[in-house]
């Protein structure tokens, strides 16, 4: 049997005579068993050890090995294709560093020899950092796991507020996962290039100085993360330890939160591009979330996704410049006050500086460092959702102070991107089923969205 590895990825039908020259029996069957079973495998690499430049499939016992590498991702992939389909079971990936593995041959009879597995088996939960778990997403996403990823993610809201999630992309991205990290890294690089042009050039799009808007450029000095609702109180706590931060927001134009304000035309090109595109990018990722904490709560997969249409989230690049480390661990000044989010789910990309900190939830007050951990996002619940979920879900206090460890010297910028998710702003929410009972009732009055944001949005800025 001859197999064409080109055809594996071209439309040719079972039994015709591919075009390039050799006999095809790749159906939509194999095809579809060759590219979920690389989808598969590919998610149990570790990203962080780098795209490998050779990929090798067998389809275990090996029959013919088709000597026309082809590529995916530029990746080279050989394949080798076994004659029945009940012995196409085994998917091996090699790194940079390995040669091609001897490629075993068999007749119908006696099976050959597959060489060992050379990635371990894929796990719900891939490790913790500062004892939040590292869940890989995916198996969610392609159905493999649904249940089990749910209840991971929910288990770590419950206690933590935040989760580390790794292969969180679309399922019609899988080709690529890559890309939905790389989406982010781009989005970061543009954000640098953003915060690095003079002040005259961002305030080209600037902030128009309305407390509950959320668009354009805000200048260091002017925004104070706090919990406190008191304008006075802010006032002093402003004056007391100012965050040196900038930012620039954007959104949905038909928002509450207000139209968009992009620099003009040709100023940065690809700039304002990148942010709507990684915007869109991040409501698909959100959408998914809220599927997850639905199943975990018993809930049908819609219930939240439902009232996210995609109008009222936010989308803020933040850079913390330079500071002497002192006087942040000192408290003369802050990056970010602590303070809690205001929406469902915030998904926050951040550079590898570090600096974030999260409530401990054993010792309310004492404060936890929550390292970036490379190519994962981390989310965390918002008050809405702790409403929504009648406290199940915690929404816990989080800050940015120094890097770890620095006490002195001047600290190297940090670059982030919160994503916020709101529920439309018309939404009155009220308790989800299942979080209340007799025994246990609301806690919360009914409120809309867009009530509670437009009031703590108003006591975060002030001129
Ligand atoms: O920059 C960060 O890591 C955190 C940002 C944040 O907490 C916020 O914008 O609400
Ligand atoms: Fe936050």
């Amino acid at each position: 049997m001859v197999v064409c590895t080109h055809c594996l990825f071209c439309a040719a039908e079972k039994a015709k005579a591919c075009s390039h020259g050799k006999t095809s029996y790749v159906g939509p069957y194999l095809q579809q068993l060759i590219i979920s079973s690389f989808h598969a495998y590919k998610k149990t690499i570790d990203p962080s050890a780098g795209w490998p430049s050779l990929i090798v499939i067998i389809i275990a016992p090996v029959q013919y090995t088709d000597s026309h590498p082809t590529s995916i991702n530029n990746a080279t992939v050989w394949i080798a294709v076994a004659p029945e389909p009940a012995q196409h079971h085994a998917v091996y990936l090699s790194k940079p560093s390995c040669t091609l593995p001897p490629i075993a041959t068999s007749t119908n009879e006696t099976a050959a020899q597959a060489p060992a597995p050379l990635v371990a088996e894929r796990k719900v939960v891939l490790g913790e950092a500062a004892g939040i778990p590292i869940i890989d997403f995916s198996g969610f996403l392609d159905d493999t796991a649904k249940d089990e990823v749910a209840k991971a993610v929910i288990e770590s809201f419950k206690r933590w507020g935040f989760v580390y999630l790794k292969n969180f992309g679309l399922p019609t991205e899988q080709v690529d996962e890559m890309f939905n990290w790389a989406s982010a890294a781009f989005t970061l690089l543009q954000s640098k290039q953003f915060f690095a042009q003079p002040r005259e050039v961002k305030m080209l799009a600037p902030h128009p100085g309305i407390p509950h808007i959320n668009r354009g450029y805000i200048p260091p000095g002017i925004e104070k993360f706090t919990q406190s609702n008191d304008s006075e109180e802010v006032a002093e706590i402003r004056h007391k330890e100012p965050d040196v931060i900038e930012n620039f927001s954007c959104g949905h134009d038909d928002s509450i939160l207000g139209k968009n304000i992009w620099l003009p035309e040709g100023v940065l090109p690809g700039f304002n591009e990148a942010c709507q595109q990684f915007y869109w990018k991040c409501y698909g990722v959100e959408i998914s979330i809220l599927k997850a904490i639905a199943v975990a709560l018993g809930l049908p997969e819609d219930y939240l996704a439902k009232s996210h249409s995609g109008r009222d989230q936010s989308l803020r690049l933040m850079h913390y410049p330079s500071v002497p480390a002192q006087k942040l661990v000192d408290g003369e000044i802050s990056r970010i006050g602590a303070h809690s989010d205001f929406s469902s789910i915030t998904l926050l990309f951040q550079d590898d500086v570090g600096g974030l900190e999260v409530e401990n939830p054993d010792r309310p007050g004492e404060f936890i460092s929550v390292p970036p951990v490379p190519r994962a996002v981390l989310v965390n619940a918002g008050d809405f959702m702790q409403r929504w979920s009648n406290d199940q879900i915690r929404s816990a206090l989080h800050r940015v102070r120094a890097p770890p460890g620095m006490t002195d010297g001047m600290t190297p910028d940090r670059y982030s991107i919160p994503y916020f998710c709101s529920t439309d702003f018309d939404l009155t929410v009220d308790c989800l089923p299942g979080t209340y009972s007799e025994t246990n009732p609301k806690k919360y009055e009914p409120i809309t969205a867009g009530e509670y944001i437009t009031q703590r949005l108003a006591s975060l800025y002030h001129k």
